[in-house]
Parts: C-alpha cells; sequence; structure tokens
C-alpha cells in the first residue's frame, strides 16, 4: 500500500483521496454535517453556488476570508457549531478547499474531506478502503503551500502508519517532519501564515476550534450520481 501526500493539489489519483483544507473548508464542512446537514455541494465557483440559491439550499462560503454577498453564512465552523442544519443542504464555496476537491475528485475512486477535528475517522476510513494508495492532498492558499494543510496531512499519516504497512513518498515524509516539529496543533496553526491572518481578521476562535484534534467521527464522502446539479459534488457524513 502507498502513501502519498501532495502539498498541493496535483491529480491522477487512482484510489483513495483525503482532501485537506484544515483554514477552513473542511473543517468547517465536518462541522455541518456534525450539525444534521444532510448533504453538502461544493460548487466549482461562486457563481454556481448562487445559482441554486432559493431551491431549498443554504449556502456557505467566503472570498478573503470573509463571508460572499448574498451568501447566508461564511466559511467558519464556529459559525456553523451552534446551528441545526438537519434536513438542510449547504452549499460550500471557498477559494481553496472546494477547487482541491474538484481536482480530487476527477480521478479519485473513493474521495473524503478530512481535517484535524476528524483525523482518525478519516485515517481510519481511508485504510479501510484503500486498495492500492491513499493520497492526501493539501489544499494550500492561493497556490501556495499552507503549514497547517501539511501539519494535517503530518497527524493523519502518523494514524495511518499505526494502522498498517505503507510505502512513503517525499511528501509523506516532509508531513511526518512538519508534524514532528511544529508543536502541538495550536501552536502549528497559530504559527501559520493562514492561521495569522484570520486571527488579523477577528476569526481567530475559528484558528482554535479548528486545532481541536479528532473531536469528531464524521467523515464527508463524496457520492457520485445523476441528480448532482452541475458544477457541484455531493458529500454525505460517512
Ligand atoms: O476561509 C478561509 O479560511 C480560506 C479563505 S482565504 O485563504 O482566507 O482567502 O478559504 P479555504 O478555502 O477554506 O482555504
Ligand atoms: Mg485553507
Amino acid at each position: 500500500m502507498r502513501l502519498r501526500v501532495d502539498l498541493l493539489p496535483h491529480g491522477h489519483y487512482p484510489d483513495v483521496v483525503l482532501v485537506i483544507d484544515t483554514l477552513r473548508a473542511t473543517t468547517t464542512a465536518v462541522t455541518y454535517l456534525e450539525r444534521g446537514a444532510d448533504a453538502l455541494l461544493l460548487t466549482s465557483t461562486p457563481e454556481v453556488a448562487l445559482g441554486l440559491k432559493g431551491e431549498g439550499f443554504l449556502l456557505g462560503g467566503e472570498r478573503g476570508g470573509l463571508p460572499i454577498p448574498g451568501f447566508d453564512f461564511g466559511n467558519s465552523p464556529v459559525e456553523a457549531q451552534p446551528q441545526n442544519f438537519t434536513g438542510k443542504t449547504v452549499v460550500m464555496n471557498t477559494t481553496n478547499g472546494t477547487g482541491a476537491s474538484h481536482v480530487a475528485a476527477q480521478t479519485g475512486k473513493h474521495v473524503f474531506l478530512a481535517a484535524l477535528t476528524n483525523a482518525h475517522a478519516a485515517a481510519r476510513r481511508a485504510r479501510a478502503q484503500a486498495t492500492e494508495e491513499v493520497a492526501i492532498v493539501c489544499a494550500g492558499t492561493d497556490e501556495r503551500v499552507g503549514l497547517e494543510d501539511v501539519y494535517t496531512a503530518g497527524v493523519i499519516a502518523e494514524y495511518l502508519l499505526a494502522l498498517g504497512e505503507f510505502s512513503i513518498d517525499d511528501g509523506a515524509r516532509i508531513a511526518l517532519t512538519v508534524r514532528r516539529n511544529s508543536g502541538n496543533p495550536l501552536e502549528a496553526l497559530s504559527s501559520s501564515v493562514h492561521g495569522a491572518r484570520l486571527s488579523n481578521l477577528g476569526l481567530g476562535e475559528d484558528v482554535r476550534y479548528a486545532a481541536e484534534l479528532s473531536t469528531s467521527t464524521v467523515v464527508p464522502t463524496l457520492v457520485q450520481g445523476d441528480d448532482v446539479p452541475e458544477g457541484t459534488l455531493r458529500f454525505i457524513a460517512g
């Protein structure tokens, strides 16, 4: 079994893919499903999301870290956490995480969303489904590598290595090294460029929330089907 970590999305994934956008899209996605959402629709563009408004969907997303005009929510797990989304589908579009999910879905056989909050459950799910490779794909920020995503990849890589034998690539070695040398999750996320940026925007609570380790067993799982609106990917709780 191979374990591969892409520090940025590359594509050509033959088997299991775990998409990571710790700050904040995949952390928020886990929270929506934990709070009862039936499904998530991750869109290719904000316009696709806005086109679904008024069809009983709630819209969540951001640009520049701030809520998109016309959307119901930003991209904040702390905003999502106290809400009840039972019976709702949340449509998401964000700067990095939703795009990385679309890259993964082009070829991946089994695509899951992972964060620190569901790290252990995501690793177990990946190991259970994989037949040849687990690819951990870091979304990054604006096509640049993000410490928060690489750190999370290292945490999940550690869990995977505890679950079975893997041959690992250089990306996995880098992620494991970052995980072992960047302190605890909150220290790592707080020291990242994006973590500092979110704190400067007054969103430091989201950074603290995203640093909680394995507090959720929800693993957002891509489901393929013809009934999915064009330009969207449907994820349900797995
Ligand atoms: O909302 C976020 O944290 C980021 C937006 S940005 O990098 O601050 O512009 O989006 P994400 O897609 O969750 O990385
Ligand atoms: Mg991000």
